[in-house]
């Protein structure tokens, strides 16, 4: 029913996950031709774009993978149909945000562009087409794209089948962390594949593997139950982030006791029960995934009537937004109480480093805070771009999660008033009454902060969010320095 050898695949969505998996797979399988397809006509320009450096996504080592595979067997394409039409195994791999609106507002994720897709499949397809869910889903979805794709088949006016396509549906979630994909992508710690319990489901899911095998060692390719591998993807990044919402509490307790939260983050991740990995203390996690993957689980947790659980997990977003909020209010405080028209200067946007995303970044919120008592925020990035920053500001005053939140809105004439954007850290910092380091980006470990510091207000202050600074080299020029955890 289907192949176990695939020639020709299609992936629907070009964004941080669609453009760096597909270009591995075509880079590993030259036999196979990959389409990557999107309705964003700008998307698939920059991906087309000769000059490699305005691709789309910036990760390190994916202009190399994109230059040796593009032309080749690697497409990308607006032409959705087309591509459906023509491949066997075809990748959801759009985006899935948490809903703004409706039933579930601010904690269920939203499908309606994973459903738009199932629907167009089930329409074009005239052969037998395996669907990889490639988005993060929540647990029983593919339950509900096998229902659209097997319905759609009937016709809306007779009720008489009228079925082109036979369907298997896979779930295979993606675990690549921004900044590190290709890595992540080439030398996947595991890969995992969900299949329904059928005969097409079982060669469906042989199709897959037989792909991925072709860089990924066996052993390392585990297959579930279709469920289990939806809720493993939620539950994976559920504990990770859980692991820096602990540490990140701890940072607050060290600042009252006098403890480093790096000291005992070194100490803890020496048991090897423990693990060294993902306990770096900041001003909090940032990324399109964490927050709305735990706020999707602790809906699904009240959906099934289990309170208790959904509190447990909705506590480690709770504590992410209390390190934000802690570290914004700590500016204000050392400022005297106010930073009303004073300078700040943010260095980083990103929510990590090497990456140009800043969905969700910990830079949004605390910019946001600072601003409704009308401080004048000048930022440094060095990938991202200015209209990026204001739209993310100007997103959230239309967007907030918590509806219940004091802060006044920002028009987006003030927002532009109040914030610049600079090409230069030097510009940034000019005259800044204060620095917030909001990414770790390695450059800014490397300045020359004698000269940062000749050209600011003093006292001058610099609150590290990532504790990369060398504290005593700054303390020694005179800066008056706060770091997370630290007390
Ligand atoms: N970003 C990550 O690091 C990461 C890692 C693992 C999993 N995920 C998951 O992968 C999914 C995609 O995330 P992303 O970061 O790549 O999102 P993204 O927003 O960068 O990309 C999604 C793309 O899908 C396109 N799209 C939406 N609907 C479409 C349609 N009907 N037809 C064609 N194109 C359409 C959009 O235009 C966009 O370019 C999400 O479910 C996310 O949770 C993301
Ligand atoms: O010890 C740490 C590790 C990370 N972070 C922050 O946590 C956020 C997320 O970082 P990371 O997990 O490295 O990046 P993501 O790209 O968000 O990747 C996560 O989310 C993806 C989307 O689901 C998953 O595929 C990945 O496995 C998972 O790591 C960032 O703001 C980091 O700065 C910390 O503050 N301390």
């Amino acid at each position: 029913m289907f192949p176990t050898e695939i020639k020709k695949i299609a992936c629907i969505g070009a964004g941080y996950v669609g453009g760096p998996t597909m270009a591995v797979i075509a880079q590993q399988c030259p036999h196979i031709q990959v389409t990557v397809v999107d309705i964003n006509p700008q998307r698939i320009a920059d991906w087309n774009d000769e000059d490699l450096s305005k691709l789309p996504v910036y990760e390190p080592g994916l202009p190399e993978v994109v230059a040796e595979a593009r032309g080749r067997n690697l497409f990308f394409s607006t032409d959705v149909e087309g591509a459906i039409r023509e491949s066997e195994m075809i990748f959801i791999s759009v985006n899935t945000p948490t809903k703004t609106y409706g039933v579930g507002k601010g904690m269920a994720a939203d499908l309606k562009y994973v459903e738009l897709c199932a629907r167009q499949i089930a329409e074009v397809a005239t052969s037998n087409k395996i669907v990889v869910e490639k988005s993060t889903l929540p647990v029983r979805t593919a339950q509900a794209i096998r229902t659209i794709l097997d319905s759609s088949s009937i016709n809306g006016d007779t009720g008489a089948s009228n079925k082109k396509a036979q369907f298997a549906v896979l779930s295979n979630p993606e675990f690549l962390a921004e900044g590190t994909a290709i890595t992540d992508l080439l030398h996947a710690d595991r890969v995992l594949i969900g299949s329904e319990d059928s005969e097409g489901g079982k060669q469906a899911e042989q199709a897959l593997a037989n792909i991925y095998a072709n860089w990924i060692p066996r052993e390392q390719i585990i297959t579930t139950r279709i469920w289990s591998s939806e809720l493993s993807k939620l539950t994976a990044n559920a504990f990770l982030a859980q692991r820096i919402s602990s540490i990140n509490s701890i940072s607050a307790l060290c600042e009252r006791t006098g403890a480093d939260v790096d000291e005992v983050a070194r100490a803890i991740g020496m048991d090897s029960r423990i693990g060294s990995k993902f306990l770096k203390s900041s001003v909090g996690f940032g990324g399109s995934c964490f927050q709305k993957d735990i706020l999707n689980l602790v809906y699904l947790c009240r959906h099934f009537n289990l309170p208790e659980v959904a509190d447990y997990w909705e506590q480690v977003v709770t504590l992410n937004d209390y390190q934000k909020h802690r570290f914004a209010k700590q500016i204000i405080d050392s400022l005297f109480n106010t930073v009303s028209g004073k300078k700040i200067s943010f260095l980083g946007w990103a929510f990590k480093k090497d990456t140009n995303d800043t969905r969700e970044s910990a830079a949004i919120y605390v910019a946001d805070e600072l601003l409704q008592d009308r401080a004048e925020i000048h930022v440094y990035d060095p990938k991202v771009k200015a209209e990026q920053i204001y739209a993310d500001l100007e997103y959230l005053q239309a967007n907030r999660r918590n509806t219940t939140q004091e802060n006044g809105q920002l028009s987006s004439e003030e927002i532009r008033q109040l914030v610049n954007v600079h090409q230069s850290p030097f510009d940034a910092t000019q005259n800044a009454h204060a620095i917030a380091v909001l990414t770790e980006w390695d450059e800014f470990k490397t300045y020359d902060w004698q000269k940062i510091y000749d050209g600011m207000l003093k006292p001058a202050f610099i609150f590290d969010g990532r504790n990369i600074l060398d504290r005593e080299a700054l303390k020694a020029i005179g800066f008056e320095l706060t770091s997370i955890g630290k007390g």
